[in-house]
């Protein structure tokens, strides 16, 4: 492992505002972030928006003396005519975020943008509070894609070569499947100026706006890139610290991922990774002449070098010979033998490199045909790394299954619709099921390769299923099938992907330390219904948990509380989060309890931004969903969970991440 000398940890920034534990449960136990909100004149409306998706109060204070005096729980807004020179000398108590609405026709003032900790860029309208909770989580270390990304086998990510993202938007979620980080290609980017020609290199301003566009409509992680004019981009070289000021306002902005060129000055290199956050840094080094060596000790030390500052590695170098990607692989097998960290993403350009592409495993870089051009010579779209790596013997056809009751068979046309976008080799086949039948004959026929299980399993039924993941065991329910091959032998997994699905879910819209410590109603007639919602609060850290129409009495039922009487509901902690397992004829039974607790966000002080999940599927009366919302719930329908399962489902059958968005689009309205 090659460690900095001279590189404190990445929690360098500074944030320490946001203690991150892992109970010995696996639990977390959030502490709740001390937030200073500086919002632009008018725009106060962005205090009480954050302190919504942080489940926390808020204030709005005439001046700092007046912040430093108060609660440190609650976020306090000040505007930025108030705070004026103020924040001068800011001691750090509360992380400083200059929020600016860019479609108010306020200047950005860069004095703020360099005295406060990060910048926030938003739209009032349209407006996304999914997009606040993405950047919050990041930004206070609640979120990590780097590190779910670290542990998936493969990993690519789509070079967008568009002049102006707004171009992407119609069809990002087509050309995102298959992704799992989207590159946005800072130095592509052309600002029209007002006599109709393009500026040299895009302003800070318009790259700024076009990274929140990005981010508003895409649930991937983004890299920026700013790519200089000798590695095929058209950032200039003339001055390295253009670099550092681009660069160093993407980790302002909250970009989980830099790409940081091995030719820059190792000062500004060093300054990046000093003051990087949670950000990621893509170290990135490509050789156009065609005459690098990967078998040369010069290739070894650049990875050495790469390695002292980035997260990951990237080397790209311009190939003529078939003989170049053997080379390529014995360095990467040399490299990672050597160096269990950082990963190492190596491939070659030019037609001759393309096999190399496909058997890189560490973002590898991706086009789609919608892109207006290649933003390398060889690249590959995922479909075609399917099936090179098919045609290679690298991905063997094998029989996925669906495995349920008829309404679930338009899921099954949805996977079909996945595997042929992605051209993967695997048959799906959809089997119905009698509601308690054993799958036992179909994980053992010749092909099987995995499955999925709508309605569930029940794991104590299933002891053909002998290893189970904690959460299946946890919950008792299996709706995930997958193999794995140890010593020579198979073993089936039974796991359960609905939890991912709730969680998912929840934390759409409000961070994980919004959950924290709050309390939960859930009602269900049987514990079965409601052990899935169970599981996901508990991994979010909710507080109690009180339960109507069920008792548990499982391995999740500490901390779970039933309530008897219309007096224990008076008693109870205002529940921040309801979710309702009932079935569809009784889901209007939750109706009361929306209104009882319903929700008043608007006044300083007040706790606002209360979810509610209604997993009720099927014909009913009335929709608890309007009134939730209509009573000032965040509301959520089976659509939304079932949507987020099926992006786990497939992330687990076959290791393909597939968007949100998509699955929403793709899977019309009948999906479930
Ligand atoms: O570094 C890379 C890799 C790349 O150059 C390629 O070869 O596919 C494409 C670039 O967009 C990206 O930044």
């Amino acid at each position: 492992m090659i460690h900095p000398d001279n590189i404190p940890p990445s929690t360098l920034k500074g944030n320490g505002f946001v203690a991150i534990q892992e109970l010995s449960n696996g639990a977390p136990n959030w502490t709740k972030p001390a937030l200073l909100i500086i919002y632009g004149d008018g725009h106060e409306n962005i205090v009480r928006s954050i302190a919504d998706v942080l489940g926390q109060p808020w204030e709005l204070a005439a001046s700092l003396a007046e912040i430093k005096a108060g609660f440190e729980g609650t976020i306090y807004g000040i505007s930025n005519i108030f705070v004026g020179s103020q924040l001068q000398d800011w001691d750090g108590s509360r992380l400083a975020i200059n929020a600016h609405c860019v479609d108010g026709g306020q200047a950005l003032d860069e004095n703020l943008t360099s005295r406060c900790a990060y910048e926030y860029l938003y739209t009032e309208s349209p407006f996304f509070q999914r997009d606040i909770a993405r950047f919050l989580g990041f930004v206070l270390g609640q979120i990590s894609h780097h590190r779910d990304l670290t542990k998936k086998a493969r990993t690519t990510q789509i070079s967008t070569t568009f002049p102006d993202v707004h171009a992407a938007l119609p069809n990002l979620d087509i050309l995102s499947v298959g992704a799992d980080v989207v590159e946005l290609r800072v130095d592509l980017l052309k600002e029209p100026l007002p006599d109709g020609s393009f500026s040299r290199m895009p302003s800070l301003k318009y790259v700024g706006e076009q990274l929140m566009l990005l981010r508003q409509r895409t649930e991937l992680p983004i890299i920026y890139t700013t790519r200089c004019t000798k590695e095929n981009g058209r950032f200039p070289m003339d001055d390295p610290n253009l670099f550092y000021e681009y660069l160093s306002r993407a980790i302002k902005w909250g970009c989980e991922y830099i790409d940081v060129e091995l030719w820059l000055p190792e000062d500004i290199r060093r300054r990046l990774a000093e003051h990087k956050g949670n950000s990621k840094i893509i170290s990135a080094f490509h050789d156009f002449s065609g005459t690098f060596k990967w078998t040369s000790p010069e290739a070894q030390e650049l990875f050495r070098r790469g390695a002292v500052y980035g997260d990951v590695v990237k080397m790209i170098a311009f190939v003529n010979s078939i003989q170049e990607n053997y080379e390529l692989e014995y360095f990467r097998s040399t490299i990672q033998s050597t160096f269990p960290h950082p990963p190492l993403a190596g491939v070659n350009m030019g037609p001759m490199g393309q096999l190399s592409r496909a058997l890189n495993k560490v973002f590898t870089p991706i086009t789609h045909p919608l892109l207006p051009m290649i933003a390398a010579p060889g690249q590959l779209s995922a479909a075609e790394i399917n099936m090179a790596l098919h045609s290679m013997g690298q991905m063997p056809k094998v029989d996925i299954y669906g495995i349920g009751s008829y309404r679930s068979t338009t899921q099954a046309i949805f996977f079909e619709k996945c595997f042929n976008e992605l051209s993967l080799p695997h048959q799906f086949m959809f089997i119905e099921r009698a509601p308690k039948g054993s799958i036992d004959a179909i994980i053992r026929r010749p092909n099987f390769g995995g499955a999925y299980i709508n309605p569930p399993l029940a794991a104590a039924s299933a002891p053909y299923l002998p290893s189970l993941t904690t959460a299946a065991r946890t919950i008792g329910q299996v709706d995930v099938v997958t193999l794995r091959l140890e010593g020579g032998r198979t073993t089936f997994i039974g796991d359960n992907a609905t939890w991912k699905g709730i969680r998912a879910t929840l934390s759409r819209d409000f961070v994980p330390s919004a959950y924290s410590g709050q309390a939960a109603l859930i009602l269900a007639s049987a514990e079965a219904d409601a052990a899935a919602a169970i599981f996901a609060l508990k991994s979010l850290g909710i507080g109690p948990i009180y339960t109507i129409g069920f008792k548990t009495h499982g391995p999740l039922s500490s901390e779970v509380d039933p309530v008897r009487s219309v007096e224990d509901v008076k008693r109870l902690q205002q529940p921040f989060v309801i979710i309702s397992a009932l079935p569809a004829e009784k889901s209007l039974l939750v109706v009361p309890l929306l209104k009882h607790y319903r929700v008043d966000g608007r006044s300083p002080g007040s706790l606002a931004g209360k979810v509610f999940v209604d997993l009720a599927n099927g014909p009913r009366k009335g929709d608890p969903l309007v009134i939730a919302a209509s009573s000032g719930w965040t509301a959520y329908g089976i659509a939304d969970v079932s949507a987020w399962t099926t992006v786990e489902t497939l992330r687990l059958l076959v290791g393909q991440n597939v968007p949100y968005d998509f699955v929403r689009l793709a899977s019309g309205r009948g999906l479930f």
